[in-house]
């Protein structure tokens, strides 16, 4: 096997077996989407386990982010987009138009590529998002800044000075940060778009063993250009490639015995 990321894999063996019967936390149904006149998504059709962690892979501009902006809705805020489909989460369509866009945005939290913390203290970049969806008192409010804190292992590093401006955390603390303010609303599902690719290594592992610790309360997907990171972090991965879904599976096969010459080509690196 020449795939370098097969040492990783061959741990990963154990968790193959573990993803039989678990059920779809979200299922994408022939979902097509549009940008204008521009098709960037075709007939995707794909399910997100439940407490799994599943990776979208492929070359730049194959759709991934773009699957994840429809998965979040963020897409309606443009004229001009349109998703055709279904996205279903608890048998509700989470993107059809008669289901509140807020109640979407609260089930599915998405962290992104560069950290984006708000221009105000720890506390408030908590607690700006609980405050959109739930009404807590003082104390529950501050019971939730810490436990979400303690979830994205930032807490020992913040807690005292949860007063201070966000802006004065380092890369990794403030992505961290921004993963604790998705947590805090206690969503589904996380959506992590590139999540370390900003980071320094150390931060990245640090990240990745909170993806590992998230999952089981969490439902995850996350899209990596880092093929080991996918290897290492993911339950199931995803190939897309010219905004098609190629092939998806558990991690180990589509790394190790992929079905479609496209998956092997990517994975080995002789794409293109
Ligand atoms: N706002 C937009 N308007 C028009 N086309 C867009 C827009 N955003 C993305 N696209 C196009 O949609 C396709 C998918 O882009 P997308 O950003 O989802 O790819 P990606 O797989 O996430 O790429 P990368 O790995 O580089 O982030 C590309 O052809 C891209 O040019």
């Amino acid at each position: 096997m020449t795939v370098a990321v097969s040492d990783t894999l061959i741990n990963k063996a154990r968790t193959v077996s573990s993803l039989e019967g678990v059920p779809a936390r979200v299922s994408v149904k022939n979902l097509n989407f549009f940008y204008g006149q521009s098709q960037a998504l075709k007939n995707i059709n794909f399910d997100m386990l439940d407490r799994r962690v599943t990776a979208m892979i492929g070359p730049s501009g194959c759709g991934k982010s773009t699957l994840l902006r429809v998965i979040n809705r963020m897409f309606e805020l443009y004229p001009g987009q349109r998703a055709e489909g279904a996205i279903l989460v608890d048998g509700e369509n989470i993107i059809d138009k008669k289901t509140p866009a807020a109640m979407t945005r609260a089930k599915i939290g998405m962290v992104f590529q560069k950290p984006t913390p708000f221009p105000m203290t720890i506390y408030d970049n908590i607690v700006f998002g609980i405050k959109l969806h739930e009404r807590l008192s003082r104390e529950d409010l501050d019971e939730r800044v810490e436990w979400a804190l303690r979830k994205a292992a930032i807490w020992d590093e913040v807690k005292d000075r949860l007063k201070s401006s966000a802006l004065g955390l380092s890369g990794g603390q403030q992505q961290r940060l921004c993963i604790a303010r998705t947590i805090a609303v206690k969503p589904d599902v996380i959506l992590l778009d590139e999540p370390t690719s900003a980071l320094d290594p150390i931060s990245t592992s640090r990240i990745e063993e909170l993806i590992d610790e998230l999952k089981r309360e969490f439902t995850i997907v996350i899209v990596t250009h880092n093929m080991q990171q996918a290897a290492r972090c993911s339950d199931v991965t995803a190939f897309f490639l010219l905004g098609e879904l190629i092939e998806q599976g558990p991690t180990n096969d589509i790394f190790v015995n992929p079905k479609k010459r496209e998956t092997l080509d990517y994975v080995t690196g002789r794409f293109g």
